[in-house]
């Protein structure tokens, strides 16, 4: 397992996320590893742990408020069950039967048949446990995550519209809007080159394409595979953020990439096609931009890419996240340096970024709606990270017509 990939290494903000050290995100993230599957120990006793023997974790894991659904074999249909609230490491329920056709209540005279009945059914359902299993761990772990109520339903970026008669802002937020407003309009785009490989393109999205990636993201986010609050691991603390992930998802609790969403199962949703040309055309005018500063090797400097991976984040304005490596992505991409492309929508950011993880030694840079950062070549490892949510600093404009919540949503593309 890699460490330090992305948002592993945590540095907490004045202690206050010190319970989740890059030391204990990796210790628990060891003892969650699956140990022993076993599925068939619990038959041995009959007693019977039936579902609670399927899958065997280390002791730690035993989440005490999470429930799991239990596994149902094909062609058993469960008889009478307490399963649906079985948790690992509980003991077994006093009546689980899956029944074949008829085996309910015995009475004495027909126990030792049943019995024998019975120990045919587990039988077939280590089986099916054991093909299940074996047949493809990854589906049932994110089948488990999946009946996991920590996740709840997937998070709206937007405020919901409602006829409520809207307050005047106050003069000072007013005043704050208009300089706001006043600089970006003044100001218009520009490049500028933070070190090299990395690159700001300064108001680059245009108002009205802020609104359509919003209304795009919210639309995404709120069906399957949206928008969740990832944590560390099982029973763990949280990111302080929501996530939703496009072409790939992050699994945040094992720090890489799978096919399915860890909160809900689904299938990951693809990167609509319109997100490309603009991360297609950062890197064109940040390689126009570099040839203009005379720049050489302007393909080491910062390599071109095709993103299949875009990690959507949304941070209210208590959000942030620690400073950390994006090192998930494949051997071969970040040897090449393949940048990852961020896009800022809504609030401002204060972004710290450095060789170190080391916020002291950090720099920053504040990023603004509409802003796109690069980073790549030699800058693709650079520890980086958000410090603070700058409340209140949205364009009016883009609340008002995309009806996005308080807060800043990012996202970054990169290619696996
Ligand atoms: O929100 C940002 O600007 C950075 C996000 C980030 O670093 C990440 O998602 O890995
Ligand atoms: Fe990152």
């Amino acid at each position: 397992m890699k460490k330090g990939g992305r948002k592993t290494c945590w540095v907490p903000k004045n202690n206050q996320s010190s319970s989740n050290s890059s030391a204990s995100v990796e210790d628990q993230r060891s003892s969650c590893e699956p140990k022993n599957v076993s599925p068939c120990v619990g038959s041995e006793t009959r007693g019977i742990p039936l579902v609670g023997s399927v899958s065997k974790w280390s002791g730690v894991v035993t989440p005490p408020n999470v429930s799991y659904k239990p596994f149902t074999p094909a062609g058993f249909q469960k008889a009478s069950s307490s399963v649906d609230n079985l948790r690992f490491g509980d003991s077994a329920p006093a009546q689980v039967n899956y029944s074949s056709g008829g085996f309910q209540s015995p009475s004495s005279g027909e126990l030792v048949q049943q019995t024998r009945h019975l120990t045919g059914d587990i039988d077939k359902i280590c089986e099916s446990s054991e093909l299940a299993i074996s047949g493809n761990k990854q589906d049932q772990a994110s089948q488990e995550r999946k009946d996991m109520s920590e996740y709840g339903a997937p998070f709206d970026i937007c405020n919901v519209k409602a006829a409520t008669v809207k307050l005047k802002p106050a003069l000072h937020v007013k005043n704050r809007e208009k300089r706001l407003e006043n600089k970006r309009s003044s100001e218009g785009p520009y490049i500028k080159i933070l070190r090299p490989g990395m690159v700001l393109l300064k108001h680059y999205i245009s108002a009205a394409d802020q609104v359509k990636i919003v209304e795009k993201c919210r639309t995404l986010g709120l069906g399957r595979g949206g928008f969740y609050q990832p944590s560390y691991g099982i029973g763990e603390g949280k990111l302080r953020l929501k996530m939703m992930c496009l072409g790939k998802n992050w699994d945040s609790q094992n720090s890489k990439y799978i096919d399915v969403s860890p909160a809900d199962g689904a299938k990951t949703l693809s990167i609509p096609g319109e997100f490309h040309k603009w991360v297609d055309q950062a890197i064109r005018d940040s390689h126009d931009y570099l040839r203009t500063q005379s720049v050489r090797n302007i393909e080491e400097t910062l390599p071109s890419m095709t993103p299949d991976i875009c990690i959507v984040n949304f941070y209210s304005k208590t959000g942030r996240l620690g400073l950390h490596q994006d090192k998930d992505e494949s051997k071969e991409s970040l040897r090449r340096g393949l940048p990852v492309v961020s896009i800022s929508i809504g609030d401002s950011a204060e972004f710290v970024y450095g060789d170190q993880r080391d916020l002291e030694k950090a720099e920053k840079v504040v990023l603004e709606s509409g802003d796109v950062l690069i980073f790549g070549g030699s800058s693709r490892h650079i520890f980086h990270g958000v410090t603070t949510i700058n409340a209140e600093t949205a364009p009016k404009s883009l609340l008002e017509e995309s009806n996005l919540r308080p807060g800043r949503l990012n996202l970054t593309f990169r290619q696996f």
